[in-house]
């Protein structure tokens, strides 16, 4: 079986790739199972320059291709918040629960009307070998009042598709895999990884 190496240590993702690449026959593995992966930096000031960074440390550090996901929730109220920062929104310690309760709490009092918002996701695809490849895909939906939901991760609880009538951790991971932002972006990515990988097997 082909496997694909992506540079996170979020299990949430891990489990997305997962699903979406077993589709495709790949296996994949995370740097969940790579011991002593380092952490790499996200001083970038957007979602593909962090992307870059990462793919980049990690394909240089382990000598082989991988992807890597940078992702976040923009919320329009909040002039774009939490952005680039939706991991460590409430601080370092990463606290899914604590990031959603703080937009939340930002958002209280703001009508319905305004709370739209969407999810992005820059993908980077790095070898030592050759130059990077980026692409993105976004998802559009509404921050609601309450959580409601346990499938899924980060702020999925609050995120209400409206196609859908659900928030994102009422999806299926099936559901969420048809339309979600990482799945959009590695769609994107599926035209250029077939060339890509020819030219790495040809290296
Ligand atoms: O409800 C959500 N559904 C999603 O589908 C989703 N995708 C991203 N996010 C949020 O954005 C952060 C990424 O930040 P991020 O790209 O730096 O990843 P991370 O630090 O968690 O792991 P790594 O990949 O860097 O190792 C995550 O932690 C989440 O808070 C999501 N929230
Ligand atoms: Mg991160």
């Amino acid at each position: 079986m082909k496997t694909v190496i992506i540079a996170t240590k979020n299990k949430g993702k891990a489990k997305e790739f997962e699903s979406l690449f077993s589709a495709k026959g790949y296996e994949v593995k995370t740097l969940l199972d790579v011991p002593d992966a380092p952490d790499v930096e996200e001083t970038g000031t957007t979602f593909e320059e962090n992307a870059i960074l990462k793919a980049e440390a990690i394909a240089h550090q382990l000598g082989h291709f991988v992807i890597a996901d940078d992702s976040g929730l923009i919320v329009d109220a909040l002039d774009g918040r939490p952005g680039v920062y939706s991991a460590r929104y409430a601080g370092e310690s990463k606290s899914d629960e604590a990031n959603t309760k703080k937009v939340l709490q930002e958002l209280e009092g703001v009508p319905e009307a305004e709370r739209t918002a969407r999810f992005y996701c820059a993908l980077a695809l790095a070898s030592p070998n050759q130059e990077t490849i980026t692409v993105s895909g976004t998802m559009e939906g509404l921050i609601t009042e309450q959580p409601s939901g346990t499938n899924g991760f980060g702020y999925d609880p609050v995120f209400f598709v409206k196609e859908q009538g659900k928030t994102n951790a009422e999806l299926t991971k099936e559901e969420k895999n048809q339309i979600s932002h990482r799945a959009h972006a590695l769609k994107a990515l599926d035209e250029k990884l077939g060339q890509f990988l020819k030219r790495e097997e040809g290296m």
